[in-house]
């Protein structure tokens, strides 16, 4: 791993908060591990290992139930560990998997044999080199025939160079990490006006209310920084919105949170229990799981 790479918390607490049944940590990774799953020779930073199992473990420990794996830029587009941990996840996981326009539809179908159910158009320039717009709406037309989404990683300061092609695509589409906000700016200025906007204009857009850890200034004793914003977001758009754990957090600089931490910031973004079932059972659920809704399975 690099050599100032910090791994995952060894020994999360236990949070105080706890989840309701059936809750769903809706952005986590897998990391290899590299000698059964080598990271992709493009990628821009190398990971600590990171398992299937690990994560299962941290579900657990947090009282979560189910997972979806988001593939991780450190993997490229080769997503066997994730496919390999949805294989051992016994129906408890979903995936984001990262594909090229050169994909196939027999590869797709694999994929979505597998259990993925979306792809991820990543923007964040110290991560990938982002594909052409021209190559990700034809990405994006093929994946919307398996109902599959699109989720979006980018900086906020981005966001009006990319708020038309966004606006343009055909699926439902899911932002990371609410567009990563610049915390030291208004809440009520135009920069997190404009994410608000991209989901207020386009009804098929959902947000992750995900990494204060990323995004906070204040810092970890409390990310209180972090609040007023994943509020706003979740009481704006409370049946379109996510939670995950971002575990292993990869490219943290400043700090390695503690995941029970994390969750327990969950009461301080959702702060009924009716909001909470949204954004961790309801809203994920329909998503990832529609067809268990439907058969009325809890
Ligand atoms: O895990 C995240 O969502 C955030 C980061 C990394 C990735 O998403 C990734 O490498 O796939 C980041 O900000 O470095």
């Amino acid at each position: 791993m690099d050599k100032d790479w910090i791994p995952f918390h060894p020994n999360p607490s236990q949070p105080t908060f706890i989840p309701p049944a059936g809750a769903v940590d809706a952005h986590c990774h897998v990391f290899g591990p590299a000698a059964q799953f080598p990271y992709a020779p493009e990628r821009k930073y190398t990971p600590c290992d990171a398992s299937k199992d690990q994560l299962w473990a941290l579900r657990d420990h947090l009282k979560f139930s189910r997972n979806v794996i988001v593939q991780a830029t450190c993997h490229g587009a080769d997503n066997s560990a994730l496919v390999d941990a949805l294989a051992h996840a016994n129906d408890l996981a979903r995936g984001i998997a990262t594909v090229r326009g050169d994909v196939t539809d027999e590869e797709l179908f694999r994929l979505h044999e597998a259990g993925v159910r979306g792809v991820r158009f990543n923007f964040v320039k110290r991560l990938v080199d982002a594909l052409p717009f021209d190559e990700l709406t034809a990405i994006a037309q093929r994946i919307a025939k398996l109902n599959w989404h699109i989720v979006i990683y980018f900086e906020a300061s981005d966001l009006a160079e990319y708020f038309d092609f966004f606006s343009s695509l055909p699926t439902t589409v899911v932002v990371d990490h609410m567009g990563r906000p610049d915390l030291n700016k208004d809440i009520n200025g135009a920069e997190f006006d404009l994410f608000l906007k991209l989901l207020d204009y386009n009804p098929n857009y959902w947000s992750k209310v995900t990494c204060p850890e990323r995004i906070s200034i204040s810092g970890p004793d409390g990310y209180d920084d972090f609040v007023p914003f994943g509020r706003k977001v979740v009481e704006t758009f409370p049946d379109r919105v996510l939670w995950g754990t971002d575990w292993p957090h990869p490219n943290m600089k400043s700090h390695m949170p503690d995941d029970g931490k994390l969750v327990n910031m969950i009461p301080r973004i959702a702060v009924t229990p009716a909001l909470q079932h949204k954004l961790l059972v309801d809203n994920p659920m329909r998503l990832y799981w529609p067809e268990q809704v439907n058969a009325g399975v809890k």
